[in-house]
């Protein structure tokens, strides 16, 4: 008998629920689809600047318990309404994560924190979750790093992002072209901005690649292209970038790689050392920045109700403080609110000085 040549190394093929299952399960109301609609019209407005408010995506480094994430929204909700004429606030609801040497994947990928990795149940809990955020009138902002499952959840989403570790990925970008909402590229966590430009720009283009559809069937899927690609400063290996100087340099190469000159800037990550009291002070620098003109269109912010972080233990969801992250530490609500009243006086400030005290005074 000759020998097996496939699957060598493939412990289980294990069928999931097709993308057109999910989406008629848990639909999106039509108040939804209204509200998700207009709020990506408003990134895409505040990207090219023709919107002189300031885009923040602000939320846990991870969801990881969906009551947690659903109370943080309730809190959200009312601090993005009364900030509304300076900020446009986006909550960072982050399923899949993407890991340096392993660990926790995010909810999808394992939403009962076990290694049981039970990924239907994972889908239906990620897209119940937004369905919920999204009816507190409040966009929602998310990474993609599975390339099937944005079919899931997309729909959901207003601003989404590809990160450090596949920024350069061809299959990525080839994603974000086709994706409905804008998309930011992170630049690599050495921190090279250009792989950021380039990802931004090869999104912007029509691209075929490989695919599923809405019923699961293997496609060969053509895009048109994502022209709302941008980059995200999120530092590096060598430190920080999110310095004026530093983010000129950005604008420079985005500029010549023709794209609207501005960014979005990352307090955490590498421009903060993961530390989430450092991060308090960098979202200061940054309001400072805003205040003064400069580039910055938007500003991501990892934030959850108590600061910090914990470790997953096997106790799994009942051993852990509620709303503290398993993930990167983040900055505590009561910091978030400061933060998030500084960057929009910052913001009003900024409007006043590019458009006249009516823009500021609205
Ligand atoms: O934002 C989250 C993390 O920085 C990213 O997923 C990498 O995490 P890790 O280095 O702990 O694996
Ligand atoms: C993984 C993330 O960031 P980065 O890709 O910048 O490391 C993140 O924002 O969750």
């Amino acid at each position: 008998m000759s020998p097996q040549t496939s699957d060598l190394r493939i412990s289980s093929f294990e069928p999931l629920l097709s993308p057109a299952v999910l989406r008629d399960a848990l639909p999106l109301s039509a108040a939804g689809e209204n509200s998700v609609s207009a709020s990506r019209r408003e990134v895409e407005a505040i990207l090219t600047g023709t919107d002189d408010r300031l885009l923040v995506v602000v939320g846990p480094c991870s969801v990881h318990d969906p009551v947690a994430a659903l109370d943080y929204a309730r809190r959200l909700a009312p601090l993005a309404r009364e900030h509304a004429d300076a900020l446009l606030i986006v909550m960072r609801v982050y399923f899949e994560k993407p890991r340096s040497t392993g660990g926790w994947k995010g909810l999808i990928n394992d939403p009962h924190l076990d290694g049981t990795h039970d990924v239907a149940q994972g889908l239906r809990m990620a897209r119940s979750l937004l369905l919920d955020i999204v009816e507190l009138g409040l966009p929602v902002g998310c990474e993609f790093l599975e390339p099937t499952s944005p079919h899931y959840i997309a729909d959901a989403i207003s601003w989404g992002a590809i990160g450090a570790r596949t920024t350069e990925s061809q299959i990525h970008r080839q994603l974000a072209s086709g994706m409905s909402m804008p998309i930011g590229f992170k630049n690599a966590t050495d921190g090279d901005v250009q792989v950021a430009v380039d990802g931004a720009m090869v999104a912007g283009q029509s691209q075929v690649f490989f695919g599923i559809d809405e019923d699961g069937r293997a496609c060969v899927v053509s895009t048109s292209g994502n022209e709302y690609g941008h980059v995200i400063l999120r530092g590096g290996k060598a430190g920080p970038n999110y310095s004026a100087a530093a983010i000129r340099a950005a604008v420079t190469l985005i500029e010549k790689a023709g794209l609207p000159g501005r960014v979005v800037v990352d307090a955490s990550h590498a421009n903060s050392g993961k530390d989430h009291v450092r991060q308090v002070g960098v979202a200061g620098e940054l309001a400072a920045q805003v205040a003064a003109g400069e580039p910055i269109s938007g500003i991501m912010l990892e934030s959850f109700l108590q600061p910090g972080r914990q470790n997953l233990t096997d106790a799994g969801l009942t051993g852990l403080v509620f709303g503290q992250s398993i993930t990167d530490a983040c900055m505590g609500w009561d910091d978030t609110a400061v933060v998030l009243a500084e960057l929009a006086a910052a913001a009003r400030t900024r409007a006043a000085l590019t458009s006249g005290p009516a823009l500021a005074a609205r």
